[in-house]
């Protein structure tokens, strides 16, 4: 984007930011984790606007994927979309992004390949490398179509659903931007781990620095979708020390405006961190479907969960997602409880069986809570 085109669009959205946000009508997100009385277990869906969705699908025919998300009038738009066809069956919206948009503002080229995902023509490869990457990354600049396109989206919202902002964990967005696209092993990101331990740090830290006045937004989660390619070690070593400063710096740089921003953390295939991450700050552990709710629930008593069904339960019938989902909030409890899939919607979803998902959650969680 252009300077004169950057200028035009804060100029633009000035009047949104001067502008009250209008009040919140569902707040069931933040009464779990107040620990008050609720009428249902709340639920929002990992990927809840995407490509399973007709809507989304036509829109995006014209667009390209990062076209969508620099443009907030369209990432409001895709954004409001699963709200506005599962009306009050979801209880919070994420804004329409993607977690490369903060190797972008670090200076890499990211595109979206159609068939392969998000793409980086040149990685990085060798510590050297590391010399390409923005020095000092002024956030608003190069991310403020992200806090333009939250506050559209909050102002639309009209207070219906909360909205989370989110960032990808800097290992995970480390291991993308070493690979150069997804990976099975992530071999080549790993092998800097052993090989060039220190610069390793040097990179975690300079994607932390980003990630920390990047988050924003009523309720954040952090996706360390790659953690659970890590040994125990390596995770403790190369994950724990940002995800804890990032956590730490958000509520510290949050509390001192006076709000109070729910945090919840996803360290995708982490089974043994959930113990170690129930000692943090994050107020919500989001976790996968391998991990079974009644022993997870017994390891992080105190802590809100959230999760876990295997997306694939959506090619199950109506009857086979309830059964699931009366199993998935027996194992979870009602209280402290926040319902999601274990992952994010596939391509191939049918929208219906989401809607039983969404409905078999309030109808189990209603009547435990009656
Ligand atoms: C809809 C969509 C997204 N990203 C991608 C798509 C499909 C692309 C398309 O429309 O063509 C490509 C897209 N973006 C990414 C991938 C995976 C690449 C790979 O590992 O191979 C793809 C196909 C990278 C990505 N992107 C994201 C993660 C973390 C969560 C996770 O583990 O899935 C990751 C790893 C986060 C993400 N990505 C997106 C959201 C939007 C908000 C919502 O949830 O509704 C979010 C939160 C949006």
């Amino acid at each position: 984007m252009s300077p004169p085109e950057k200028k035009a669009r804060t100029e633009k959205y000035k009047a949104l930011y001067d502008k009250d946000f209008p009040p919140l009508k569902n707040k069931l997100i933040f009464q779990v984790i107040k620990g008050e009385k609720i009428h249902k277990v709340p639920v929002w869906i990992m990927r809840q606007a995407g490509r399973y969705l007709p809507e989304y699908r036509k829109g995006r025919a014209n667009n390209e994927f990062f076209k969508v998300c620099q443009t907030p009038e369209l990432a409001c738009e895709v954004t409001l979309q699963p709200i506005d066809r599962y009306g009050d069956l979801l209880d919070a919206s994420i804004i329409f992004s993607d977690i490369m948009v903060v190797p972008q503002a670090m200076g890499l080229v990211c595109e979206m390949v159609p068939g392969k995902g998000p793409t980086f023509p040149e990685p990085i490869r060798k510590p050297e490398d590391l010399k390409r990457l923005t020095d000092k990354v002024n956030v608003d600049d190069s991310l403020g179509y992200v806090f333009d396109a939250i506050t559209l989206t909050r102002q639309k919202l009209d207070g219906r659903v909360p909205l989370f902002g989110f960032s990808g964990g800097p290992w995970t967005l480390m291991a993308y931007m070493i690979e150069g696209s997804g990976s099975k092993t992530y071999s080549k990101a790993k092998a800097w781990l052993y090989n060039h331990p220190k610069d390793s740090k040097v990179l975690l830290q300079k994607i932390t620095d980003v990630i920390i006045p990047y988050l924003v937004g009523q309720l954040i989660q952090l996706f360390e979708s790659n953690s659970g390619e890590l040994s125990p070690q390596c995770f403790t070593e190369f994950v724990m020390p940002y995800i804890i400063q990032i956590v730490d710096k958000v509520k510290e740089k949050t509390e001192a405006l006076g709000y109070n921003i729910p945090v919840s953390i996803f360290a995708r295939g982490s089974h043994y961190a959930i113990e170690e991450l129930s000692k943090t700050k994050f107020d919500i552990i989001q976790v996968d479907w391998t991990m079974d709710p009644k022993k997870t629930r017994e390891t992080a008593k105190a802590k809100v969960l959230q999760g876990n069904a295997d997306p694939s339960l959506l090619y199950g019938s109506k009857e086979t997602i309830y059964q699931n989902v009366e199993k998935m909030i027996e194992g979870f409890g009602v209280k402290k409880y926040i319902a999601n899939l274990g992952h994010g919607m596939y391509p191939d979803h049918d929208p219906e069986h989401l809607k039983y998902y969404l409905e078999a959650i309030r109808d189990v969680s209603s009547k435990k809570l009656k």
